[in-house]
């Protein structure tokens, strides 16, 4: 029988990284997707940005859309102040499953909370289930198609406060044009766009950030 691309990830993770060292799962990840095989993580590149804003951000509260293998759970969670929480949301149960274990492979667990089902149903649930007012910090990197609707989701939830910041992946590759349109369109929104690649390759890529001015 075959295994997954994700279950080969946990297992290169898992005979190669320092368990409980989450810097030496990233870079695991890293090497084994840029010269074994490509998978859709943030990557070394788009991370780099990534870790800048969170460590800019310092949030108490943060979200991540699409967990796929929990790179960027990891990553984001190793930076994460003390008595922070990452809530990362994943709707294929096989990628939430190997998520896990990367996760705990890691030494992150108590940083990070992972849910499985389908953000547009998590989403009008989140301030209840997780006695929250709203987020400092939410990462898209789920599918090109949900960053607009989720993101209209979340300010009705009232999920997004003044000062909230979204940061997008693949605004470029795959791309997510109508997003795009919307954050740097709106009055309610202060745009950015940082250019990179897409993970590991020189395809042209970047992240989108966008301040909620309420
Ligand atoms: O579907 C995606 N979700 C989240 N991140 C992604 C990501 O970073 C890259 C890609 C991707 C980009 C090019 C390609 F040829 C095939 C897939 C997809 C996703
Ligand atoms: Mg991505």
């Amino acid at each position: 029988y075959g295994s997954t691309r994700p279950e080969r990830i946990l297992a290169e993770v898992k005979s190669k990284a320092t368990r409980g060292d989450a810097r030496s799962v990233v870079d695991t990840i890293d090497q084994y997707c840029r010269h074994q095989e490509w998978a859709m993580n943030v990557g070394d590149e788009k991370g780099t940005i990534l870790d800048s804003i969170v460590c800019e951000v310092k949030p108490r509260a943060m979200l991540e859309l699409g967990t796929y293998c929990g790179y960027s759970a990891v990553r984001i969670a190793s930076l994460l102040p003390p008595n922070s929480r990452l809530i990362t949301m994943e709707f294929n149960p096989v990628f939430a499953a190997i998520a896990r274990q990367v996760i705990a492979w890691a030494g992150v667990e108590d940083k990070v909370v992972l849910i499985e089902g389908p953000s547009g149903d998590w989403i009008p649930k989140m301030k209840k289930e997780f006695g929250l007012t709203s987020f400092d910090l939410v990462f898209l990197d789920h599918w090109k198609d949900c960053y607009l609707p989720d993101t209209k989701l979340m300010e009705e939830c009232g999920l997004l406060r003044t000062g909230s910041i979204l940061v997008a992946d693949n605004v470029i590759c795959p791309g997510a044009p109508d997003y795009l349109e919307y954050v740097r369109g709106s009055p309610r929104y202060e745009s950015k766009y940082f250019r990179s690649h897409l993970e590991y390759t020189r395809v042209e890529d970047g992240i989108e950030k966008s301040v909620f001015l309420g």
